[in-house]
């Protein structure tokens, strides 16, 4: 799906964003190099949907530099940015009525002219990503009357279908029952092994250590660690930023780092009385 363009993939130095008086980006480096999967994490309200807003262009930040692929993303046209660029977002609308097909054909729009309309190549491009996101099932149905999951693929099928360089997702795997979470992050896996660059901001660590290749970790706007995910996520790392004890298992057949989570300290409920002995027979 991706352009196939030679480059460096994403790369930002120094991005920040400011609500009011509150940077809520602060100073952010971020790279995805081509073909890679970097996932975002981070607690809430610690500005992964404003990062990926602002590497979307949907908000404009300060910045010292931001490029695709050597291209200076700030200064880019629209039209151009959305044929190189995707955001899945959460909980993302679309207008009353629509049918799932044109819905997904929004994604098209990028790449056709004012009066040619939808040309052969953009109905294989809208039917190969519906395929992709697994959601061809749904079609033909109105999107409005699509359940959570549902929209989430038709979200990703919408994106896949502007074939662009760089894929930001947010939260991608929110509302999706456990199989259609790993069908996803397989997906996001096999077209970053095409040669696109994917970042996604994650709420599950387990996941996003056996999916990504590095991981950026966010708390108040400031990355505070990045690097690949067996490094980062450890327990004192998870206790600083997330507030909770976390013991580093390895997943039985791929080795990664699987994650299982307990209130910290002060907040864990009392260790249950010991079973009485059982009387001698
Ligand atoms: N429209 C807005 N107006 C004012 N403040 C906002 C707005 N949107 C977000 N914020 C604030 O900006 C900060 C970063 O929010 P952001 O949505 O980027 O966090 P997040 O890491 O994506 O959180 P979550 O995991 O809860 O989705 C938060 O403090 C949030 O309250």
């Amino acid at each position: 799906m991706s352009g196939g363009r030679p480059g460096n993939g994403l790369e930002g130095s120094r991005v920040s964003f400011a609500r009011g008086s509150r940077l809520v980006v602060d100073g952010v480096d971020i790279t995805v190099p081509r073909g890679a999967v970097g996932a975002l994490l981070g607690p809430n309200g610690a500005g992964k949907s404003t990062l990926l807003h602002l590497l979307a262009g949907v908000e404009r930040p300060e910045v010292a530099s931001l490029t695709l692929d050597g291209d200076d993303l700030v200064s880019l046209r629209r039209r151009e940015r959305a044929r190189r660029i995707a955001l899945v977002e959460q909980d993302a609308q679309a207008p009353d009525a629509l049918g799932v097909e044109h819905v997904v054909g929004l994604g098209r729009i990028p790449h056709q002219s004012a009066w040619g309309g939808d040309s052969t190549r953009d109905r294989e491009v809208v039917a190969r990503a519906l395929e992709a996101a697994d959601a061809t099932a749904f079609a033909g149905r109105r999107y409005d009357e699509l359940s959570g999951g549902e929209r989430q693929r038709v979200n990703l099928a919408r994106a896949l279908a502007q074939e662009p360089e760089l894929l930001l997702l947010d939260e991608p795997t929110n509302h999706l029952d456990i199989r259609a979470q790993l069908a996803t992050l397989g997906l996001l896996r096999r077209l970053a092994d095409d040669g696109l660059s994917v970042l996604a901001a994650l709420h599950d660590l387990s996941l996003a250590a056996s999916y990504a290749d590095h991981v950026v970790v966010l708390a108040n706007g400031v990355v505070v660690a990045a690097g690949d995910p067996s490094d980062v996520l450890t327990p004192p790392l998870i206790r600083a930023v997330w507030g909770v004890e976390a013991s580093v298992l390895r997943h039985p057949s791929t080795g990664r780092p699987l994650l299982a989570f307990a209130p910290a300290d002060a907040d864990a409920p009392a260790a249950p009385e010991p079973a009485p002995a059982p009387e001698p027979a």
